[in-house]
């Protein structure tokens, strides 16, 4: 590890040396080396692109680098292309999902260790003991809070879930050294605090592991040490105390890349509270397993972000994808320009101008086998082509246009989307989104596993629409990715909870009302957010105007529904537990009075 100064004394739980790998013309390591101490969480970051995943292959077994060696406790690693012996030795949680999604949740945790009756050795091993299989995963899903049908096919279940699946099978084990790729990608706060839970006391027994994410604050929340790449290069490594997160991103993007530090997002301009909504959402009920939601209604204006906050499992997800035509809901309407959707036609959806961000990109959001420039113009092929048939010049001039756009860093717009690194492939999904000049965009985690450099241009290029006079809808939990929002709509539990009018947006405010909390200790009185449990039915949502860098909220929830808004159906009460302004009221987007304009 050159120019590591504080370099740990061997042995090592794992050590790569001098790693080297190419992928035809694409460089994608350059002479890297890294090393892990028993009981120290080393961090690696570096842009888009920038080698991680490549390491990690190389790390856990699954690729033979072009140079270099991998040592496991000071010895020499298995050969790749024996995958037990690499388990045994490393578990690793991917960025890709590699629970297999026709087995059941049991069976995927227990994948290659599954317990047995007792048989005759190795000569006639006993049966599969199906029930110890399944007792064995619930226990471990139920220490980590997860609430998960273990006989569901792991195809069924939330991307979250998913995630928390393989990283407990990885915990559970029993490995000296544990690699997590962008383990929090698809986590929500509380299990983000609950992963770096099972990590501490792992760490204090003396497992190494090896952390990546976009995410800095969480490097320097759980990392002893941080490594950063850049251009399959290492660049640096130090302990994260000794490195401030300016100097780490500028160490990650380069001191002369124009994206160091310089973009930044404009605060939002209000659009016109009287303009006709381009996008309506009126009582909507929809079943979903990741989510359901009942009677939630919002409108977005031309030229407006509105945010959808939520935890896990409140509906965020699937509001999204009722607006695209995913979800067929049971009950209500999706009106775009004032004109009806019919229920669960997405190529309807498409053609009324909804373009769509999937939550899961690998599943939704492109072929993988098809090129940059295929994905990226898949929804405006009737737009190039001539007399019937595809203009290879049209084409390709708009599969660059777009590809700059979003700046999605390939080896041309041929290359396969399968061989980008995963925040490339996140921006041709977005790309591809933007490409059919949408009325609105409904974006999911729209910057999930991008870097933070990369996030700003994304962000840019939605802001950019609501500037041109599109509505943006967009779901994150991501606060950072909300900075680009005018109001956000925070749903607990499949219900409009709150509803935040006006930036700059309080972190905490945001925070404790996607958990279904009212006002902060700290708020002075008559100011944030008073909300029940509205599964209690008896909410009550004030509304304030701003105070203390909090937007005015309005409350619509639940049966109680003192604050007319959704609940209530057709009009915009005021809130009966006092401290309503006219202001929030009259700006809301939950109120059906907006909607139906
Ligand atoms: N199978 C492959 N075929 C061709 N090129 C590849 C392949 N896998 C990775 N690459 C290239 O190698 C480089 C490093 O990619 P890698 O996935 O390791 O980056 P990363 O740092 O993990 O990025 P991200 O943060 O976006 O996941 C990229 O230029 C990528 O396009």
């Amino acid at each position: 590890m050159s120019g590591d100064p504080g370099r740990p004394a061997p042995p090592y739980v794992i050590e790569g040396v001098g790693l080297s790998q190419s992928f035809g013309h694409t460089r994608a390591l350059t002479d890297v080396s890294l090393a892990i101490q028993p009981g120290e969480c080393l961090g690696l970051v570096g842009r888009n692109g920038a080698g991680k995943s490549t390491v990690v292959s190389i790390l856990s077994g699954l690729r033979r680098p072009d140079t270099g060696v991998v040592r496991l406790g000071g010895e020499p690693a298995p050969p790749v292309g024996d995958p037990a012996a690499w388990r045994r030795r490393v578990a690793t949680v991917h960025q890709h999902s590699m629970l297999v999604p026709t087995l059941t949740v049991a069976e995927n945790m227990y994948l290659d260790r599954q317990p047995r009756r007792t048989g005759l050795g190795r000569v006639l091993p006993g049966p599969l003991h199906w029930s110890a299989m399944r007792t064995g995963a619930a226990e471990v899903l139920r220490e980590w809070g997860v609430d998960v049908d273990v006989t569901a096919p792991a195809g069924a279940i939330s991307v979250e879930q998913r995630q928390i699946v393989e990283i407990a099978r990885a915990l559970s084990t029993g490995t000296r050294c544990l690699i997590l790729d962008e383990p929090t990608a698809a986590l929500e706060r509380a299990g983000v605090r609950r992963l770096f839970g099972r990590l501490r006391p792992l760490l204090a027994q003396g497992v190494g592991i090896l952390y990546i994410s976009h995410h800095l604050e969480e490097v320097y929340e759980i990392c002893d040490r941080v490594t950063v790449l850049r251009d399959g290069r290492h660049v640096r490594t130090g302990a994260v105390g000794g490195i401030g997160q300016d100097e780490l991103v500028t160490a990650m993007v380069g001191p002369e890349d124009p994206l160091a530090g310089t973009t930044t997002i404009d605060a939002a301009p209000t659009p016109d509270p009287d303009a006709a909504p381009v996008l309506a959402v009126r009582h909507l009920t929809a079943a979903d397993a990741r989510g359901s939601l009942t009677d939630v209604s919002l409108v977005v204006r031309p030229g407006e972000c509105v945010g959808v906050l939520g935890l896990a499992g409140s509906g965020t997800t699937t509001l999204a994808d009722a607006v695209a035509g995913l979800v067929r809901p049971t009950a209500g309407a999706v009106l775009v320009a004032g004109v009806p959707l019919p229920a669960g036609r997405p190529d309807v959806a498409l053609r009324h101008g909804i373009g769509y961000v999937p939550e899961d990109r690998h599943a939704r959001g492109y072929v993988p086998m098809l090129g940059v420039g295929d994905n990226i113009t898949m929804t405006i092929t009737d737009r190039l082509t001539r007399y019937g048939v595809l203009s290879p010049r049209r084409h390709l001039a708009a599969a660059r246009r777009l590809a700059e756009r979003l700046g999605v860093v390939s080896a041309g717009t041929a290359q396969p989307v399968v061989e980008l690194s995963g925040g490339n492939q996140q921006k041709v999904v977005v790309g591809r989104a933007l490409a059919r000049d949408p009325r609105v965009v409904v974006a999911v985690a729209p910057t999930q596993g991008v870097d933070v450099a990369s996030k700003r241009a994304l962000l840019g290029a939605l802001d950019e629409v609501r500037g041109a006079g599109a509505g943006v809808l967009l779901v994150s939990d991501d606060l950072a990715d909300l900075a680009i929002a005018n109001r956000i709509v925070v749903l607990v539990r499949g219900r409009t909870f709150a509803e935040f009018v006006e930036p700059p947006w309080d972190r905490e405010a945001l925070i404790a009302a996607s958990e279904g909390l009212g006002a902060r200790d700290d708020d002075p009185p008559g100011t944030g957010i008073t909300g029940g449990d509205t599964a209690a039915g008896d909410t009550t949502s004030g509304s304030t105007a701003s105070g203390g860098g909090m937007g005015g909220t309005t409350g619509a929830s639940a049966a109680g529904g003192t604050t007319g808004a959704s609940a209530a159906g057709g009009t915009t009460g005021d809130s009966a537990a006092g401290g309503t302004t006219g202001d929030s009221a009259a700006r809301g987007g939950t109120d059906e009075g907006g909607a139906a304009q």
